[in-house]
C-alpha cells in the first residue's frame, strides 16, 4: 500500500459524504455559493490533518480524488433509478447535465432544438438533470394558471440584494401590487393615451421609408421595425423622443438594448455561470451602462413633470391612487423593461408577418382587399381589419418572439407538485415552450402550415384540432404580457398602412426561403435582415 492510499480513501469517503449532505440542495441555487464555500477547503484540512511536513503532492492528490468522487456520485445519482425524475424520458446526456444544451443556446438554437427533442421523446421531455419541458396543451393552464407555479431561478438569479429589482423577476404578492400599477398603465383606457405617439412614430417611419426605397433599394424591414418599435416604447414609458427612426439608430440604443438582452439571457439558462459572469469586468459593466440609461431617463423624465400619462405616469402613481407609494428605484427599474420587453417583441411579430404574407400570395391577396376596403372607407381611422389581426396572429403561433417561454419553478419550500401524473420535486424548472406547444398537432391542425383563416369566425370545421388556450406567445396567467393590447395596437396602425401604401416583395438575391433560420432563440428573438422593395401603390 502505498503513503498516499490512506489520503485517497479519505478524500473518497469524505467526497461521496459530501455528496450525500448536499444532495437536498440539488435543486437550490440560493444555495450554490454556500456550498462552494463549504466544499472548497475541505481537502486542504483533510491534508493538514495527516500531514506532518509541507508537501504539494498530497494537496493534489486529495483534491483530485475528492472532486473526482463527488462529480462521480452526483452523474450516478443523476442516471440511477432513485432520482424522482428517473421517470421522464429524454437525452442521457440531459440527466447529467443542464452543460449539454449551453452551445445550443449561445447559438440561438434552442426553440428548434427543443422542439427536436419533443418530436423525439413524446409530450414529456427531461431537458436537464432538473428540469422538465411540457408541450400538452393541458400543460398550459396546469403550469401557467391559477394553481400553476411561479417564476424561479431563471429570473431571480439577476436579481442582486440591495439593487432594484424589475416586474418580471418579481413574483407572488410583491409581483401583485406592482402588476397593477402596469394594469393601469397599459389597460384600454391608457392605451387611448398612446394613439398620438403610435400616429407620429408611424408617419415618421413612413417618411424614411419613403426616402430610403427610392429607386427601388432593398431595406431592411426587421431593422426599421426595431427602431419604431424603440421609439413607440421610449415615448409611451418616459415621454422620451430619441428619433432613433430618423438617425437609423446612430448613437446605437437599439443594438445596445438588444445585445444586452441576448448575453444576460444566454446565462440565465445556467445560474452558476449567471453568478461566475457577474465576475467578468466587461458584462458587469455592461450592466451598469444599462442602469445608467435608465437612470438618465428617469431623471429627466421625473424633471419635466407629467406632461402626459406614460406608462411612467401610472407605475409613480403621480396621480395619487395609492397610499403605498412605489419608490424611484423600482420605476426605474419596471421602465426600462417596458423598452427593453416592448421593443424586439413587436419588432419580431411583425418582421415574421410581412415574411409569411409575402411567402403566401393568395393571403397577400386577402389582405390588400380588406385594408383597400378600410382605406376607401374612412382613411383617418382604421376599422376593425380582422383578416390582418388573423395574418399577425399566425405569424405569432408559428414565430413566437419568446421562442420557449419564461420557464417556472415548482416551489423549493413545497412537497413538490403533481403536473399532468408527473411528480416533480421541489425546485425543479418547468418549461413550456410556445414554439413547440403551438406546433403540437394536438393543439393545432396542420400546425406547420401559415393559415391565418383558422382564426376567423366560422372556421372550426376546417380545423378540428384549434385549442385556442394552447396559443400562448404572450404566455398566459397572472404574469402574462401586460403589454398585449399596445403592441397590437402599434402592429395593426404600422402594418396597414405599410400594406396600404407600398406593393412589397424580396429583395433579388435575398434568401427568403431560410430567413427563418436566423430566428435565434434568446428570450428575445433577434433576426437576420429581412431585404424588402417597396413599391408605392398610389
Ligand atoms: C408581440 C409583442 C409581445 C410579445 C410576443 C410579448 C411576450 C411576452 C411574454 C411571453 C411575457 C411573459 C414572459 C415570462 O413569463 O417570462 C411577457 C411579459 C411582459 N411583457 Fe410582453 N410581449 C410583447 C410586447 C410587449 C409590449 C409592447 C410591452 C410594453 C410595455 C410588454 C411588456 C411586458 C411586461 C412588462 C411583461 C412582464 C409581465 C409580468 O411579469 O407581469 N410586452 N411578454
Amino acid at each position: 500500500m502505498s503513503s498516499s492510499t490512506p489520503l485517497i480513501y479519505s478524500s473518497i469517503a469524505l467526497g461521496v459524504a459530501n455528496h450525500l449532505y448536499w444532495k437536498r440542495y440539488e435543486r437550490d441555487d440560493t444555495k450554490l455559493k454556500t456550498v462552494a464555500i463549504s466544499l472548497l477547503p475541505q481537502p486542504a484540512i483533510l491534508v493538514a490533518l495527516a500531514q506532518r511536513s509541507f508537501s504539494l503532492a498530497p494537496f493534489i492528490t486529495s483534491y483530485a480524488a475528492f472532486f473526482l468522487i463527488l462529480g462521480t456520485s452526483i452523474i450516478l445519482y443523476r442516471i440511477s433509478p432513485f432520482h424522482p425524475l428517473a421517470g421522464v424520458p429524454g437525452p442521457f446526456i440531459a440527466r447529467i447535465t443542464k452543460l449539454w444544451t449551453y452551445r445550443i443556446t449561445a447559438s440561438g438554437e434552442l426553440a428548434r432544438a427543443m422542439r427536436k427533442l419533443h418530436d423525439e421523446y413524446g409530450p414529456v421531455v427531461r431537458t436537464g438533470p432538473n428540469e422538465v419541458s411540457f408541450i400538452d396543451g393541458d400543460a398550459v393552464n396546469a403550469i401557467y394558471g391559477t394553481n400553476g407555479l411561479p417564476r424561479g431561478k431563471f429570473y431571480t438569479i439577476r436579481t442582486e440584494p440591495g439593487s432594484p429589482t424589475n416586474l418580471l423577476f418579481t413574483t407572488g404578492q410583491t409581483h401583485q401590487r406592482r402588476r397593477t400599477r402596469w394594469n393601469r398603465a397599459l389597460g384600454t383606457e391608457s392605451l387611448k393615451n398612446y394613439d398620438d405617439i403610435i400616429a407620429r412614430q408611424t408617419e415618421e417611419l413612413l417618411d424614411v421609408l419613403a426616402q430610403d426605397s427610392k429607386d427601388g433599394k432593398p431595406i431592411d424591414l426587421t431593422r426599421k421595425f426595431q427602431h419604431y418599435t424603440f421609439d413607440v416604447m421610449s415615448d409611451v414609458a418616459f415621454g422620451r423622443r430619441f428619433g432613433v427612426t430618423k438617425s437609423d439608430d446612430s448613437a446605437g440604443y437599439v443594438k445596445f438594448i438588444l445585445d444586452f438582452s441576448e448575453s444576460i439571457n444566454i446565462l440565465a439558462w445556467l445560474p452558476w455561470a449567471f453568478e461566475a459572469a457577474g465576475l467578468i469586468p466587461h458584462i458587469a459593466k455592461v450592466k451598469k451602462q444599462l442602469l445608467g440609461f435608465a437612470r438618465e431617463l428617469a431623471t429627466s423624465r421625473a424633471q419635466a413633470g407629467a406632461t402626459q400619462k406614460d406608462i411612467w405616469y401610472h407605475l409613480m402613481d403621480e396621480e395619487d391612487k395609492e397610499t403605498q407609494k412605489p419608490t424611484m428605484p423600482e420605476v426605474v427599474a419596471d421602465g426600462i423593461l417596458a423598452i427593453i420587453a416592448g421593443t424586439d417583441t413587436s419588432a419580431a411579430a411583425m418582421s415574421s408577418t410581412v415574411w409569411f404574407v409575402l411567402r403566401h400570395p393568395e393571403n397577400y391577396k386577402m389582405l390588400q382587399k380588406e385594408i383597400n376596403e378600410d382605406f376607401a372607407q374612412n382613411p383617418d381611422v382604421r376599422g376593425e381589419l380582422p383578416y390582418l389581426s388573423a395574418c399577425i396572429t399566425e405569424a405569432l403561433r408559428l414565430h413566437p418572439p419568446n421562442a420557449t417561454g419564461g420557464p417556472r419553478q415548482v416551489p423549493r419550500d413545497g412537497p413538490g407538485k403533481v403536473i399532468l401524473g408527473k411528480y416533480l420535486p421541489e425546485g425543479t424548472q418547468v418549461i413550456v415552450p410556445p414554439y413547440s406547444v403551438h406546433r403540437n398537432p394536438n393543439n393545432f391542425s396542420s400546425p406547420t402550415q401559415y393559415l391565418p383563416e383558422r382564426w376567423l369566425p366560422g372556421s372550426k370545421s376546417k380545423f378540428p384540432n384549434h385549442r385556442s388556450e394552447t396559443f400562448i406567445p404572450f404566455s398566459h396567467g397572472a404574469a402574462s404580457c401586460v403589454g398585449r393590447g399596445l403592441a397590437h395596437k402599434e402592429m395593426l396602425a404600422l402594418l396597414s398602412v405599410l400594406f396600404y401604401k407600398y406593393d412589397m416583395k424580396f429583395a433579388d438575391g435575398f434568401d427568403a426561403e431560410s430567413w427563418e433560420n436566423t430566428i435565434m432563440d434568446y428570450f428575445i428573438s433577434p433576426m437576420g435582415p429581412l431585404k424588402i422593395v417597396l413599391t408605392a401603390r398610389h
